[in-house]
Formats: C-alpha cells, sequence, structure tokens
C-alpha cells in the first residue's frame, strides 16, 4: 500500500472522442503526478458530440465545453480538461483556469490523397476542381484566399466529425484532402497520416490551438495544478484570446491568431478575412514582454491593440459585420 488508495481520486471530466480522450489521459497522468492522488476519468457527453448539424448552428465550439463546466460547476467532477482554442473567450464565474500546460505542435496538417501537399494537389489537378473539407471559417478563409492568388482551382467543402471520421473523406476518395490540427493528430498517434505541415503564413492556426485548459473550482487545487503551468505558453494564448476576443465584439469574421516567442519579445500575427478568401487582412504586433507578475495584462494588452488596429483598418468591415 503506498497510501495512495486511502484518499479519494480526483475526477477528471473528459469528452469521450478519441482526441478528448487522449489529452485528458496525458493530463491525468500529470495530476496525479503533482497531487499524490488517483485521477479517474469521467466521461462526459456533450452535445457536440451527438449533434450532426455544423458548429455554426448549434452555437460555436463552445458546446463542447459547456456539458464540462456543468459538471465542474455541480461538483461531478474536480477538474476538466479541454482544447484551449474550445473555450470561450469569456468564462462563467466560479471557475479557475488553473493551468495552461506546454503547447504541441501551432500548425495545422494536410492530409491529401497519395501523399501530396497543397501546391501539388494543385498543380497535379489541371481541369479539375481541388476539394479540401474542412468546417473551419478561418480555414476556408485562408485556402480560399491562397487558391485566389494563385489562380488556382479549389474549392472548400465543410465537412466536421471527428478525426476518423474526416480522414475517411480522404481515403475514401471522396474529397482531395482535409486539414486538421496537427497537434491532435500528433496526441493520437497518427502524424504519420500528415502529408503537409501548413506554414502558419499560409494557414494562421485558431488561438489557442495546441494547447490545452486544465480547468477547476477549488483554489486549494488549482494551486496544486498551476505546477502543471507553462508561462510561455500562457502568455502566448493569453494574448491571442484576448485578440479573439475584442474581434469578437467589432465583427463576426472568421479569426486566426498565433502568438510566438523570440526571447522575451512576444510576436503577435493576426488574421481577419471573408470566408470565400475574397478579403484577408493581416496584421502583427511585437511586444518586449517584462516577466513580472504584469506578464498575462501585458500580453493580453498586446492583443487588444492588434485587434483594435484590425477593426480600425476594415476587419470591422468584413462580411458578417455586427453594429458597434
Ligand atoms: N475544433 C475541434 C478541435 N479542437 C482541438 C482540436 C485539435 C487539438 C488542438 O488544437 O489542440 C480540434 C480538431 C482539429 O481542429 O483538427
Amino acid at each position: 500500500m503506498n497510501g495512495q488508495e486511502t484518499v479519494t481520486p480526483l475526477r477528471l471530466g473528459t469528452r469521450r472522442s478519441a482526441l478528448a480522450m487522449a489529452q485528458s489521459g496525458m493530463v491525468a497522468e500529470e495530476v496525479a503526478k503533482v497531487t499524490g492522488r488517483r485521477v479517474e476519468l469521467v466521461e462526459i457527453t456533450t452535445y457536440g458530440d451527438v449533434s450532426r448539424e455544423s458548429l455554426a448552428q448549434i452555437g460555436g465550439t463552445g458546446v463542447f465545453v459547456s456539458a464540462l463546466r456543468d459538471a465542474l460547476l455541480e461538483g461531478r467532477i474536480d477538474l476538466a480538461v479541454h482544447s484551449l482554442k474550445d473555450l470561450p473567450t469569456a468564462a462563467p464565474a466560479g471557475l479557475l483556469l488553473a493551468a495552461v500546460p506546454e503547447r504541441e505542435d501551432v500548425r495545422d496538417a494536410l492530409v491529401a490523397r497519395d501523399g501530396l501537399t497543397l501546391a501539388e494537389l494543385v498543380g497535379k489537378s489541371a481541369g479539375r476542381t481541388v476539394r479540401v473539407g474542412t468546417g473551419s471559417p478561418r480555414r476556408m478563409a485562408q485556402l480560399n484566399a491562397w487558391a485566389r492568388a494563385l489562380g488556382a482551382d479549389l474549392e472548400t467543402v465543410p465537412i466536421r466529425g471527428n478525426v476518423d471520421t474526416r480522414i475517411h473523406y480522404v481515403t475514401s476518395g471522396e474529397l482531395d484532402a482535409v486539414v486538421l490540427a496537427t497537434a491532435g493528430l500528433n496526441r493520437l498517434g497518427r502524424s504519420a497520416e500528415i502529408t503537409e505541415h501548413l506554414d502558419p503564413a499560409l494557414m494562421l492556426p485558431a488561438p489557442g490551438q495546441g494547447a490545452l485548459a486544465v480547468e477547476c473550482v477549488d483554489p486549494t487545487l488549482a494551486a496544486v495544478l498551476a505546477r502543471l503551468d507553462h508561462r510561455p505558453t500562457r502568455a502566448a494564448v493569453v494574448a491571442e484570446r484576448a485578440l479573439l476576443a475584442t474581434l469578437e465584439a467589432g465583427c463576426s469574421a472568421p479569426v486566426a491568431a498565433l502568438a510566438t516567442w523570440a526571447g522575451t519579445e512576444l510576436r503577435l500575427d493576426g488574421v481577419v478575412g471573408t470566408t470565400d478568401g475574397a478579403e484577408l487582412l493581416k496584421m502583427s504586433a511585437n511586444g518586449p514582454l517584462v516577466p513580472d507578475e504584469t506578464a498575462e495584462e501585458q500580453a493580453a494588452a498586446l492583443g487588444r491593440a492588434l485587434a483594435v488596429r484590425l477593426l480600425d483598418t476594415g476587419a470591422a468591415n468584413l462580411m458578417g459585420e455586427r453594429a458597434r
């Protein structure tokens, strides 16, 4: 007996998808190490998992998160693991973002037929439309903008579903390629199926992509879970999410954002566009971050400032404009 069996295990709430289970399993091991407690996974079905409607119809990626948050607030679980990019920028009162562990690969990945890259697909499909599956307006906007600039005959096809379902569109021959997050494929041990890692210059990732969020309610538990926090990752995603939150208040066009570190400088790239790729606005900002207790607020200020510049430069006029 090591004594661990006598204390109640921590209940870690997770979605049931293969990706969520893989992510939660990894975090559970780390949580067990820092808390010295056993961790059991509690599977929670979210509306996003059972509905086949498009994410836009059912209210965005927040549908994956709200059932887990309800379980936390009702005390049915002690902590929850989310993909940070699915986490709405506004959190209900009482929830603590206890840890943002070190980020995985941030890039989007192409899984294409015959091992091809995007450029090869377009080059080898003369006279035929290249069909690329993605349900993400952000990915559609950037793929379509890329194709327009090249005069390439490419069509984005809205698809949804888990990683298996999406890759099956390619293996079945229905689509030429699909775009997925590299991080998800890596965590599932399926990186070998990636045929191209898309350069962020072509396909800027979603705010928070590749990062996880560990949420809980109990401040004592949060203080222990803070040992899983990776500060450079947290500052980066704080900047990206501040940009997203500010843009969400000003327009509803697709948004991409990526903060990267160069020494003590945080560089933030942002993209806002129209889904058809006819307009794509790209801007970046740099901030030397002082690594003190205000680092997160400095990162957030960088994100808000870039969002305001994007809005002033035309993001507010893009399709889907909201009154402001
Ligand atoms: N929108 C669903 C979602 N949420 C997080 C990931 C991947 C893992 C990550 O970005 O951390 C995915 C799948 C995808 O975009 O291919």
